[in-house]
């Protein structure tokens, strides 16, 4: 064979399984060369986030941890020092259609919404064996087989769909009874007193990484070497191959096997699906929403999830002196978009929808239903805003707001466009289209009547000033628009200072959200975890057994194929003593 540069095992993906995987190997025996490859230009792939939106950072992926019984992540972060703080998710529900804003106690007392609760409660007990193959179905189909209302489907899709990150009708019912079943970390809601990349980095200390090495076949027809090729001609072997990409990258086929994997591997890859999941930031020069507010899920909205991110940092733990000096708090800075701000998360179908509009039709959308929950209702056409002497139109989305001298001026929104070659850094930089709604609306009814404000477009257009290196912000500008918004009837837009849409299916190495249970797919995961003539293993979070999509998952599953990987090296399994000896089970 020509001669290559070698490495005992090489994890292609630096995410959090990779850099696991990785870590776990030199655990277990610090003499085995480990290199990690990875497509794009730094590690943490699904974890990221951004600084600069309001005076703490803002998660663009993973931000919860769930669960702390038996999980890794929050072992990981109690040994790093992190602070973690406790929430109760949600804590609100908005009914879009009613208009109606109700305490989680308040519906819990309610039997249709406890039914729902039940039902998905008790998935664990169903008989999973009705479900195989093609008898599986969805979970709208089985809560509608329930007896469950309309008007509560809409609550499980906005409730419990959109966390698994898809819509009821994508959702599988065998892999939720398996993930009923396996899931035992139990139901509290964690936020880091810092970024989870912070784990990330620590995760890959002492880790030999090469960035920008997209993987693009791999052959592992020799016995003695795998040889792993990049897109470009590059080409490392290695004893082991740990493949800890999204599953999205071996659907589409990114990476040629040779010889190619065994068919029932295929058709296993195939069944396993991820939808879209996407953040929408938005930052905001004054709170708007009642101060205890935390989480809010929204049926009949376009939004089916906002949390209010200032919450989570507002009340953290005294710092003890015994932990790393790390202050999540940083001073409010002119540097930053807004005070405080307000994240949207969708998944599934709606996040697809979603990914074909234009930014500024996303953030008018979801200014539109924040106006709606948290603005008075504006229930005639016209109405005089006492105090501020403004016409209010009902619905109507202004290009107008008051100067810091009170001054009314064409509102300035500012859009930061998150590039898409999973790096995070900010490429582009983009003015919103100021505009204008036309149409009496209501958040998650037809839009069709929207119309663009080409005159304010072409005013706010060339209007930029460069702040901090990085944001555009928009110059103030007179306009002899009449339509305008008023603080109380539309505070959200009101208060908008700009904000970031990040649209994982455009992300060119993930294409997607996270895996969630999927019709047919029984048994799925498990074949994955199993090795081909080993010397090829698999990780990353679609392969866990209990079809947990979250981050602790993804770390066990990389330990997982450490182990795995470890135990064919030596050939022999090794033996609890030998496990507990090297600590492998410690953080
Ligand atoms: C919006 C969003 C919100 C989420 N929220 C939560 C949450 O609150 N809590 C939670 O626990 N989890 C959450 N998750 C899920 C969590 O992010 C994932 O479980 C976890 O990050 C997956 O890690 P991984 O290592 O399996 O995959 P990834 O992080 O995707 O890592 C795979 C790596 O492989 C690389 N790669 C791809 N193709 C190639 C190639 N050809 N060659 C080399 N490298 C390649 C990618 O660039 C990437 O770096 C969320 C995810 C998203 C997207």
């Amino acid at each position: 064979m020509e001669s290559l540069e070698y490495h005992d095992v090489v994890v292609i993906g630096a995410g959090i399984a990779g850099l696991e995987a990785a870590r776990s190997l030199r655990k277990l025996d610090p003499s085995i060369s480990v290199l990690v490859v990875e497509a794009s230009d730094r590690i943490g792939g699904r974890v990221e986030h951004i600084d600069g939106i309001a005076p703490y950072h803002i998660e663009l992926g993973p931000e919860f941890l769930h669960g702390a019984n038996n999980s890794s992540m929050f072992q990981l972060s109690k040994a790093m020092g992190c602070r973690l703080h406790e929430y109760a998710y949600p804590d609100r529900f908005y009914f879009g259609a009613e208009r109606r804003m109700v305490k989680r106690e308040e519906l819990d007392a309610d039997a249709e919404v406890a039914r729902v609760h039940e039902l998905f409660a008790n998935l664990a007990d169903e008989a999973i064996d009705q479900y195989t193959g093609e008898n599986d179905t969805s979970v709208a189909d089985y809560l509608r087989r329930k007896g469950v209302k309309e008007s509560m489907m809409k609550l499980a899709d906005a409730l419990y769909a959109n966390d698994f990150g898809c819509s009821l009708t994508e959702l599988g019912v065998a892999e939720c009874i398996q993930e009923a079943r396996s899931w035992s970390f139990g139901d509290s809601y964690f936020i880091l007193d810092r970024p989870v990349s912070s784990i990330i980095q620590w995760l890959a200390e002492g880790t030999n990484i090469r960035l920008l090495w997209p993987v693009a076949a791999i052959d592992y027809s020799l016995e003695n070497a795998v040889r792993v090729a990049s897109v470009d001609g590059r080409a490392l072997q290695a004893r082991r191959v740990i493949v800890t990409v999204p599953i999205t990258i071996l659907r589409d086929g990114d990476i040629q096997f040779s010889p190619a994997l065994p068919l029932e591997k295929l058709r296993m890859i195939q069944s396993i699906n991820m939808s879209n999941a996407m953040k929408v930031v938005m930052a905001f020069s004054e709170r708007f929403w009642p101060e205890d507010l935390f989480d809010v899920v929204c049926t009949d909205c376009f939004l089916p999830e906002i949390w209010m991110t200032s919450a989570t940092l507002s009340r953290p733990a005294p710092p003890s002196s015994s932990l790393r000096s790390f202050s999540p708090l940083r001073c409010p800075s002119s540097a930053n978009l807004g005070k405080v701000a307000v994240v949207g998360f969708v998944a599934g179908e709606r996040a697809k929808e979603m990914s074909q509009f234009s930014h500024d039709k996303i953030f008018r959308k979801a200014l539109s239903q924040l106006d709606e929950m948290f603005g008075k209702a504006t229930d005639c056409a016209m109405k005089q805003d006492e105090g501020e002497g403004l016409v209010d139109l009902e619905g109507t989305h202004s290009l107008k707001r008051r100067d810091d001298s009170g001054k009314l001026v064409t509102a300035g929104t500012q859009l930061m466009q998150q590039d898409t070659s999973s790096t995070a850094r900010i490429r582009e930089q983009q003015t919103v289209h100021a505009s204008h709604c036309t149409s009496v609306s209501r958040a998650g009814e037809d839009y069709n009547k929207e119309q663009e404000d080409e005159e304010a477009s072409a005013i706010a257009d060339n209007h930029g000033e460069m702040v901090g290196g990085r944001l555009w912000k928009l110059q103030k500008s007179e306009t002899n628009s009449g339509i305008h918004f008023s603080q109380r009837h539309n505070p959200a837009s009101w208060h908008f200072a700009g904000g970031l849409v990040k649209d994982w299916s455009k992300e060119p190495f993930i294409r997607g959200g996270y895996s969630h249970p999927s019709k047919g797919a029984q048994g799925a995961r498990a074949s994955l975890t199993m090795p081909v003539l080993q010397r090829l293993f698999f990780a990353g979070e679609a392969t866990h057994e209990g079809v947990n999509p979250c981050l602790q998952a993804a770390i066990d599953t990389g330990r997982r194929a450490a182990n795995q990987v470890f135990d064919s090296l030596i050939q022999k399994p090794m033996s609890e003593g030998t496990r507990s000896r090297l600590g492998f089970n410690a953080c």
